[in-house]
């Protein structure tokens, strides 16, 4: 490889081929240590940076460097000798980080210049299609209770970054998003009494809807000293079926100790002319609309109808979903409260399978699209075999298939424990009706995966080991663990949430969701939240993590894993 001195200061250069092919590097000034990849790699790690000095260039001469992404077998073979490491494109990454930190004096400052490709996504607002719309000073500034302190108040400049891992090799992840910080503003658009504000839940019920309910009502009363707040009722359909409900902190008080949504919820009844009509004959100015993905592209539409008629109506979006499966977001509010309650389901699984002789605890979780409830219940217990989600295909018989694990498992710890979510494995049941394939929103529902599984594992231990004991414990919480009120975590989540979300409407924005990005509250475009799709990324270290801890295979077959290596 060759070493440009365009890449270092006038005093380095970097050593002779020899060294190089000793996997070592060093410069010929004869002060500067000999560094290898793994130290540099180590120290990088452990910021020990004392033994090494590094060179003050700038990123871009590491980037001309930059190699392709490693492949898999650059980086999975860990039996790969040292040398062959650093000529795999790993070893030669960390072979120029090298090159550009072995001379630099840690003590310089170390500001490198990065490539800028940066882009703000604004958040929409009432002045982009109403002119004029006059300001009006926040009424926290004379609250009784509240005392904006300096630094309270956030203006359009404050931004949150999307992107906080990086490959500094790799230009194309360096990409960086900006979207509005979630909090007050020193200058509202609406006036207290001007407000009336309509709150709605839809879908399916999630852990924390009445606690965010609860917060919108308290919230909007007593910073805002908005009197007018109503409750759409059963949903969607709420709003041109039923009369809404006036709600104020009384009435919500003890709302956040229960589970479920005391507006009550509903799929289906999505009529746009209807909802958007029934929101401007009751005069709602503020509509917060909490639900899951289908609820976010509801939302998506009532605000465009909105813009379309140049209503003053700002419309929110709070993203709701146990299965944590809406996408931008940091997480979900009730996610966590589920995965607590999903756990206990797997320990008792646990117990009873390590009480009987071949005992084996199946237990099925929610997780329609995505499998985060089964892998996170199964990181939190630490007492699961195999953990199967929508997003990995699995198959039963033959070599390597899910009963040549179970038997392996049996046979070495006495029991096995098996979490499966509802939406894995779907192509292996033969639909047993078609009539139901669908619900009220479009959803696709699915045949039991819990119970087919259950079944097929009696039938294949009866054939195979007719004299044996063997008990297969079967448990479906499905509906318990997200029918409770949220835990401690998710409480203060759906606080954070509700106050960010109506902060940004009084201070005009609309099309919004509101949701932690990186820890953060930002305002988020409606349409880009309701057009993502937050899955279990098999290719990061989350499932990795799940795969080393469970012990669990891949489940490849031999044809396809021979077939593998050959292209290989
Ligand atoms: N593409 C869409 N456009 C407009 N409205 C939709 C759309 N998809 C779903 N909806 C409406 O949103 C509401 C809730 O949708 P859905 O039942 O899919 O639940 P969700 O919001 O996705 O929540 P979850 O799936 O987490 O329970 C329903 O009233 C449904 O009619
Ligand atoms: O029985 P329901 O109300 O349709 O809810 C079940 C669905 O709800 C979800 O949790 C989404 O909220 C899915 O995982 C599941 O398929
Ligand atoms: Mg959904």
């Amino acid at each position: 490889m060759e070493f440009s001195s365009a890449a270092c200061s006038t005093r380095t250069r970097f050593c002779s081929p020899k060294t190089k092919s000793e996997g070592l590097l060093r410069h010929d000034c004869g002060a500067c240590p000999i560094v290898t990849p793994w130290q540099l790699s180590y120290a990088l790690r452990n910021r020990s940076y004392h033994n090494l000095q590094v060179c003050p260039s700038p990123l871009e001469t590491w980037l001309h460097r930059s190699q392709p992404a490693p492949s898999r077998a650059d980086l999975g073979n860990a039996e790969n000798s040292h040398s062959e490491f650093e000529n795999s494109h790993l070893g030669s990454k960390l072979t120029t980080l090298n090159q550009n930190y072995s001379n630099r004096h840690i003590d310089e400052p170390q500001v490198v210049p990065l490539p800028s490709q940066q882009q703000i996504l604004s958040t929409p607002h009432l002045s982009d299609y109403i002119d004029p719309l006059p300001d009006s000073v926040n009424p926290l500034l004379h609250s009784r209770y509240f005392h904006p302190t300096e630094g309270f108040w956030l203006s359009d400049s404050d931004m949150v970054a999307q992107n906080i891992a990086v490959d500094i090799l790799d230009p194309s992840s360096h990409t960086q998003t900006f979207f509005h910080r979630a909090g007050p503003r020193y200058h509202v658009k609406f006036t207290s009494d001007e407000v009336r504000a309509a709150i709605v839940t839809c879908g399916g019920i999630c852990p924390g809807l009445n606690s965010v309910i609860r917060e919108i009502v308290d919230a909007l009363w007593y910073q805002y000293g908005v009197k007018q707040i109503y409750g759409i009722e059963g949903g969607y359909r709420g709003f041109y079926s039923s009369e809404p409900i006036p709600l104020d902190p009384r009435k919500v008080d003890h709302w956040h100790n229960y589970g479920g949504t005391k507006l009550g919820t509903s799929r289906g009844g999505f009529y746009l002319k209807k909802i958007v009509d029934a929101i401007e004959s009751q005069g709602f100015n503020q509509v917060y609309i909490i639900g899951g993905d289908g609820t976010m592209k509801g939302a998506v539409a009532i605000f465009e109808e909105v813009r379309k008629r140049k209503l003053k109506v700002c419309v929110v979006g709070l993203p709701k979903t146990v299965d944590n499966d809406v996408g931008i977001i940091d997480r979900s509010f009730g996610f966590q409260t589920a995965v607590e309650k999903a756990r206990e389901a797997v320990s008792a699984a646990h117990v009873e399978a390590e009480s009987t002789p071949n005992g084996l605890g199946l237990v099925k979780l929610m997780g329609r699209n995505a499998g985060h409830i089964a892998v996170h219940a199964t990181l939190g217990s630490r007492d699961v075999d195999c953990c199967l989600i929508p997003e990995v295909a699995f198959f039963m018989e033959g070599q390597g298939g899910l009963l040549d694990f179970v038997q392996q498992r049996l046979a070495e710890n006495g029991h096995c424990v098996l979490v499966v979510a509802e939406g894995a494995g779907q192509e292996l049941i033969k639909k047993s009706s078609s009539s139901s394939e669908k619900d009220m929103s479009g959803n696709p529902t699915f045949d039991d995966i819990g119970l087919w599984l259950g079944k097929t594992l009696k039938d294949w231990w009866k054939s195979k080991h007719p004299n044996e004991l063997f008990a297969l414990k079967y448990i479906d919480p499905t509906y318990m663990i997200r029918a409770v009120p949220s835990n401690a975590t998710d409480t203060a989540y759906c606080t954070l949430l509700s106050h960010s979300a109506l902060h940004g409407a009084m201070a005009g924005y609309t099309g919004f969701v509101a949701g932690p990005i990186n820890g953060r509250f930002c305002y988020i475009p409606l349409d880009l939240v309701a057009n993502s799709k937050h899955l279990v990324d098999v290719d990061n270290l989350t499932w990795a993590w799940v795969k080393s801890v469970n012990n669990q295979p891949d489940f490849i077959r031999k044809e396809q894993s021979e077939q593998e290596e050959c292209v290989q």
